[in-house]
């Protein structure tokens, strides 16, 4: 498998007044193609510094000093590594991270996008669910609008019934021949709106067909048409109109239809009463609903890495299962990727392929789900796992010891204060990742390794 996502010998520290905390102390992952990786480790190992690292909203005290972050060939933390590799200094980090931002603006969030343990933090108060959805397809992918718009406008209805008789006639395969019929008709974004329509199961059959129908015949003046069918062929709105007015209502156009396609993304993720909820304000909505929400703006632009931090933490257990249930069927629908953050291992056993356990700021054991849950290799994780209540749970063992002050981490492996297996060894020098068995590595002097 191919990786997304490479990460080699990143450090990252946070310069605060009181001191430089060691966040990130040289990890090294790989993220493949299609796979949920699990990140596991206690509050403070670092796991929200990878997160926010990645999706590029690291905070302005950030000190990347060294590593690499690649997202296929692009270097997510260039500008930051090459000041941050001489000191710190607040002005030059800040023209870096302006470099930075400029540099990967059009990317973020079309290609990599990341779901926070409280999704208050990343929606806004003050703006309607649909205005949130659909301005976000507006910044990143504002042809899918524009094409959806012209469609209508363009389909007639004798097409539409060819459209009804496909849909009726291929049951294995109406997907893909309604993609060809779109296409041979000059018809692109047509295709979702009709598929939202066929495959509710809240309706009956008679419904379906009076709904696709009606799909038909948007009124376009000239002037829009032809600013659609601008963006449509460019993806941009940049300069819509010098004239405020036209411009504002060139881009309503657009968020209105942004609405429409949150009221599908929102059906997609089970959200009940989609068509009213995307005239709500975050504030009205549950948790759970706000975490759907949330997530819906995240995948909205079809991201080829998904980062979920915490995502279920805050919420009641049948919720959490409807969120990873989602992320379950995301994977196997888009064949995204997933980092999924928790400090709860039975959450990440139940959704990852494979686990990555950060301790201090570094991976110490990396494999698949079952060999690091059934076999796990390094003392960290196996006290990880310790900790973890089970229905037929003899008793939970909380880990000993505290997580390090990273201000003065402990010198050689950091795990070694708390290790019931220390050796001398350990406290001086800094274990390699080791692979043991396949695809199963750990940082631990136990299984032989080299060190720093
Ligand atoms: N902006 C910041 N300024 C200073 N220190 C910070 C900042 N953000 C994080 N830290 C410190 O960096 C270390 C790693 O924190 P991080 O949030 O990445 O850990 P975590 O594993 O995600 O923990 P949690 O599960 O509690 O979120 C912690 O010691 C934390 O106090």
């Amino acid at each position: 498998m191919t990786n997304v996502l490479t990460i080699r010998e990143l450090y990252l520290s946070f310069v605060t007044r009181i001191g430089v905390y060691n966040a990130l102390n040289g990890v090294d992952l790989d993220v493949k193609e299609g796979e949920v990786l699990g990140v596991a480790g206690e509050s403070g190992s670092g796991k929200s510094t990878l997160a926010l690292t990645i999706a590029g909203v690291l905070p302005p005290n950030a000190w990347i000093k060294k590593g690499e972050v690649r997202f296929k060939d692009i270097d997510l933390v260039r500008e930051l590594r090459e000041v941050g590799d001489k000191g710190f200094n607040k002005k030059k980090n800040q023209r870096a991270f302006k470099e930075l931002n400029n540099r990967l603006q059009a990317f973020r969030g079309s290609k990599i996008a990341i779901v926070f343990q409280d999704p208050m933090t990343s929606l806004n108060p003050v703006l309607q669910i649909g205005y949130q959805i659909g301005e976000t397809i507006y910044y990143h992918n504002p042809a899918l609008l524009a094409k959806r718009i012209l469609a209508r406008s363009k389909v007639t209805k004798d097409e539409l019934r060819e459209i009804i008789r496909l849909l009726e006639q291929n049951k294995e395969t109406y997907v893909e021949k309604l993609n060809e019929f779109v296409k041979s008709k000059g018809l692109e974004g047509l295709e979702d709106q009709i598929l939202f329509i066929w495959e509710r199961n809240d309706i009956h059959k008679a419904k379906k067909q009076k709904l696709i129908l009606s799909l038909e015949g948007e009124k376009l003046s000239g002037f829009v048409r032809n600013f659609l069918e601008n963006v449509a062929e460019t993806n941009r709105v940049r300069n819509i109109s010098r004239i405020p007015i036209i411009s504002r209502r060139l881009k309503s156009t657009l968020i209105k239809e942004g609405y429409r396609k949150a009221v599908e993304i929102l059906t997609m993720l089970n959200v009940p009463n989609p068509e009213k909820v995307v005239y709500m304000y975050p504030h009205e909505l549950s948790g759970g609903m706000r975490q759907r929400v949330a997530i819906a703006i995240a995948i909205v632009n079809n991201p080829e890495l998904i980062i979920m931090d915490e995502p279920t933490s805050a919420l009641d257990v049948t919720v959490q299962a409807q969120v990873l249930e989602l992320v379950r069927s995301l994977k196997k629908k888009y064949n995204s990727t997933f980092i999924f953050i928790s400090h709860d291992l039975s959450v990440l056993y139940e959704i990852s392929d494979r686990i990555a356990v950060m301790y201090a700021g570094r991976v110490v054991e990396v494999g698949n789900v079952e060999d690091v849950v059934t076999n796990p290799l390094h003392p960290y994780t196996q006290s990880l796992l310790r900790a973890v209540p089970t229905i037929d749970s003899q008793e939970v063992s909380p880990i000993p010891g505290e997580v390090p002050d990273m201000r003065t981490p402990p010198s050689g492996c950091m795990f070694h204060p708390r290790c019931p297996f220390v050796m001398d060894k350990c406290k001086n020098s800094v274990p390699l990742m080791y692979q043991v068995r396949n695809g199963h590595k750990v940082a631990c002097f136990l299984y032989g390794g080299d060190n720093k």
